[in-house]
């Protein structure tokens, strides 16, 4: 302590410009006898470099060095200078350290030594108000264990559906299909041992090539006269009925098959190889109204689009107004 005193001492006075009297003039610091007034690390520290070119410099050994530091700024660099503060001009600024204590070499190296400081201060109001230093310890969650339940606290399973709500319509037409499946005693509406008879079971039959339904399309698009007839005709049901598909055994003709659907008579003739049901089948509706029949198998087929170009004319009741007439004509 009283080293640390005694540099203090010694640091002030060169400050003070007492310091450089003690020295003898033309005479460097470190040729001093005079322990204190040799400037030591914290001093070099302090003054940087401008202390050491101070004291090597020959401008600083012309006569005393008063260590005036507010002139160093207004010295000229000149070399003739007489004034003694010249080479702290040229050295470079000094870097501050920053440091609690007087004595800056000893406390660095105190430093380095010196414990981390604690946390929260000594003096501050944390330490004063708290109990412990110790951070909170952290627990890990825990989970309450779930009270047993009886059963009769557990909630009740959702009550099941009746089997009804899931039944399919017993009664009613399946789409499209035909007449409705006989009821049965299952919730399914399903026999379990014999399969539901439909009354129209698929009877397709395998076409010719080149009379596929899309072939049949083409043609219709073709523009071609299918009708077999110039123009429109009356078709009274005498004539509809001569047109039945066979041959005419007064004639030996075969005649054209025509078929009445909603009051129009078509030429059905061209499209019976193309009938997906079959040449017979068609051949059923020749030389009389189809209508019934074609709605008892397929009422979803549109009749009257896929035989458009197949038009003869419209169905007209028989002419008897010229057996009227003649008899009238009788009478008279
Ligand atoms: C002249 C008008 C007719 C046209 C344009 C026509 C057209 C068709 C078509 C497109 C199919 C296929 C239906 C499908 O695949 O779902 C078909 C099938 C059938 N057609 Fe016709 N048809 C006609 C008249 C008839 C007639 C008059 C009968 C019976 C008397 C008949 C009996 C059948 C049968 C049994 C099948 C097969 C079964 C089935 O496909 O479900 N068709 N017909």
């Amino acid at each position: 302590w009283l080293a640390h005193f005694l540099r203090q001492l010694s640091r002030r006075r060169m400050l003070s410009g007492t310091g450089n009297q003690d020295a003898p003039d033309g005479q460097t610091r470190d040729d001093s006898s005079d322990e204190p007034q040799v400037p030591d690390d914290s001093q070099k520290q302090e003054n940087g470099q401008a202390a050491i070119k101070a004291r090597d410099s020959p401008v600083a050994n012309h006569g005393p060095s008063p260590l005036n530091l507010p002139k160093v700024e207004t010295v000229p660099s000149d070399k003739g200078s007489e004034s003694p503060t010249t080479p702290k001009a040229t050295a470079p600024p000094t870097i501050p350290s920053f440091s609690l204590a007087t004595s800056d070499s000893e406390d660095t190296d105190n430093e380095d030594k010196m414990p981390p400081p604690q946390f929260p201060a000594v003096n501050s109001a944390q330490r004063a108000s708290g109990s412990s230093m110790k951070p909170p310890a952290m627990k890990p969650p825990t989970l309450k264990p779930l009270p047993k339940q009886t059963a009769s606290q557990l909630m009740p399973p959702p009550p099941r559906l009746p089997q009804s709500s899931l039944r399919v319509p017993s009664s009613g037409p399946v789409p499209n299909r035909g007449r409705p499946a006989a009821p049965s005693s299952n919730s399914l509406g399903i026999p379990a041992t014999a399969p539901v008879k439909t009354p129209n079971p698929r009877q397709k039959v395998q076409l010719t090539p080149g009379h596929s339904p899309l072939d049949w399309a083409a043609l219709v698009k073709s523009n071609s006269n299918l009708s077999g007839v110039s123009s429109l005709q009356r078709v009274t049901p005498s004539m509809l009925k001569a047109h039945n598909g066979r041959r005419n055994k007064q004639t030996g003709q075969v005649m054209p098959a025509w078929s009445a659907y909603q009051g129009k008579v078509y030429n059905i003739t061209p499209y019976l190889p193309y009938h997906p049901g079959g040449e017979g089948e068609l051949r059923r509706a020749a030389g009389k109204d189809g209508e019934k029949l074609f709605n008892e198998v397929h009422p979803w087929v549109n009749w009257d689009n896929m035989l458009s170009e197949c038009v003869v004319g419209i169905l007209v009741p028989e002419p008897v107004a010229e057996e009227t007439t003649g008899s009238l004509d009788d009478m008279d």
